[in-house]
């Protein structure tokens, strides 16, 4: 069997965007002040990745890289909810390692079934029913949805192969993973000849393991030169490790020792991704070609040397297919041992979401776009403009009360904030009109609100171009509806 699989691919996400929450006035023949019931907009459908065992390479998204979940529908009058956006499940194969484009690793999916939550859908609009309070009786607004998650990801699929061949380029990797199996790999007498790895399935009596030959290796791997970082990638979850030695090589400065020694010096420069040293998997050590009369005496004598190394030693060849079976065998052996010591296998259907964050707090630097301005920055003053609609003066105006209350004010007057100077948050700037003092009010009837006048709504490069400047940490976006009732909870308590 041999497998060949796009290993690699970049995907575009974007989860479903939330419904806006409806304003309503409820109205009935001779009942004409009826309450608020505006229902609320429906959740946004995130993007999952699910683990499927049927699923074997990265192919379709190679192909298919764009996806999107449904939006959620808007709230409706008569305290009818908007429902929420499909969910859109796309189907990855065990073993898919999730990361940015970053390369900081996500997920590593592993058990059928385990899900990821790769782009979150926004979250839907409070409708003015669930705005209601006793101080605002009937709200003549209601929130918008928020947008969903966008993300670009990349996908890899990492060989879970039980060993892992490496070696110079040309030591014979491939036509080992030939003879030990059915796999019929590419072999030919140039460097590089394999460029993606290749799973072969070898039996040792009993046993059964894979073995995955990976693109050849050459000193400078760890920092990315020749097939680098993708070769070793690959053999990260390998349980056994063979080096595969030329000893029939003519090429100045080559030698078994010091080839096994720049193998392992790469090993111990790569830092593997997933975090899980390779500096104590159990390895061998294979001199191939000694079908060759010189390469024969070359193992002879540098076997001794190995094995005060403490390495197992094997001398084989591909072409007369000599020491074939014991070191079969041998590698039967130790994938047996890794085995029984492996912990049990993974329960399947694990859930993996963003962490939580906690996102309780604010803080606010100066804008470093704007000499006079702040950039306020918080995962609640972001989502609550975001929520707002700007064109509704009663919006701006519960925007007002719910950043006094956060404590926005009284922090932007601490830094010595102006009136009048530019406050940022998320994607909206202001200026920014102070309420007096000791004199916060925090019932805004309707009309307009002095205390935060849009300027005015700028445009997505803008944005983009001010995001820039101003980057730092950011939050994980996203959250639960448990936090959308959050925000009203700290209104209840004030109530
Ligand atoms: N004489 C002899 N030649 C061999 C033996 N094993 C492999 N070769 C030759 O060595 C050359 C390289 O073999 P490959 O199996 O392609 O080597 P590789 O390690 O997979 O090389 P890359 O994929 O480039 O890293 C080919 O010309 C093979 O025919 C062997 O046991 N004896
Ligand atoms: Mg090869």
């Amino acid at each position: 069997m041999t497998t060949r699989f796009v290993d690699r691919a970049v995907i575009h996400l974007a989860a479903g965007s939330g419904g806006n929450g409806c304003a309503s006035v409820h109205r009935e023949k001779f009942k004409p002040l009826g309450g608020p019931d505006g229902g609320n907009g429906g959740q946004g459908g995130d993007v999952l990745l699910v683990v499927d065992p049927g699923v074997h390479t990265l192919l379709d998204f190679h192909f298919r890289p764009h996806a999107r979940a449904g939006n959620g529908k808007q709230g409706q009058g008569g305290n009818r909810n908007g429902a929420a956006g499909e969910s859109l499940e796309l189907r990855v194969p065990e073993g898919t390692v999730v990361l940015t484009e970053d390369g900081e690793v996500l997920a590593d999916l592993v058990g059928a079934g385990t899900t990821f939550v790769a782009a979150k859908g926004g979250r839907g609009g409070l409708g003015n029913a669930a705005l209601a309070s006793r101080a605002r009786k009937a709200p003549g607004f209601a929130l918008l949805g928020e947008e969903g998650e966008e993300r670009d990801l990349v996908l890899e699929l990492r060989s879970m192969a039980d060993v892992g061949l490496l070696g110079f380029p040309s030591a014979g990797k491939s036509s080992l993973i030939s003879v030990l199996s059915a796999a019929k790999p590419k072999i030919a007498d140039y460097p590089f000849t394999t460029l993606v790895p290749n799973l072969g399935v070898v039996t040792a009596g009993e046993t059964v393991f894979t073995m995955a030959d990976v693109p050849g290796l050459i000193p400078g791997a760890s920092a990315g030169k020749g097939l680098g970082l993708d070769f070793l990638r690959h053999i990260e979850r390998c349980a056994v490790l063979v080096h595969v030695i030329d000893c029939a090589t003519y090429e100045a400065g080559r030698d078994p020792l010091s080839d096994l020694d720049a193998l392992e010096d790469e090993l111990a420069r790569y830092t593997p991704a997933l975090g899980d040293s390779m500096e104590d998997r159990p390895r061998v050590v294979v001199l191939n070609k000694v079908d060759v009369p010189d390469a024969a005496e070359l193992a002879e004598f540098v076997r001794p040397d190995l094995e005060a190394r403490g390495m197992r030693v094997f001398e084989i060849s591909t072409v007369s297919r000599q020491g074939l079976r014991e070191l079969t065998y041998a590698l039967g052996d130790i994938v047996e041992q890794t085995r029984a010591q492996r912990p049990a296998a993974e329960p399947t259907k694990i859930v993996l979401a963003p962490p939580a964050v906690d996102d309780s707090g604010f803080s606010i630097e100066p804008d470093p776009a704007d000499p006079e301005g702040y950039v306020v920055r918080g995962p609640r003053p972001e989502r609550w403009v975001r929520q707002t609609d700007f064109s509704n003066d009663e919006a701006v105006g519960y925007l007002g009360d719910r950043l006094n209350r956060l404590g926005v004010e009284e922090e932007l007057a601490r830094m010595g904030a102006e009136p009048g100077c530019r406050v940022t948050i998320g994607d909206y700037t202001f200026d920014w009109e102070p309420s007096t003092p000791g004199a916060v009010t925090h019932l805004a009837g309707r009309g307009s609100d002095p205390r935060l006048e849009q300027n005015h709504r700028v445009s997505a490069a803008e944005r983009k171009q001010a995001r820039r400047e101003r980057r730092s940490e950011r939050w994980a976006g996203g959250g639960s509806a448990a936090d959308m009732t959050d925000d009203e909870t700290d209104e209840t308590e004030e109530r």
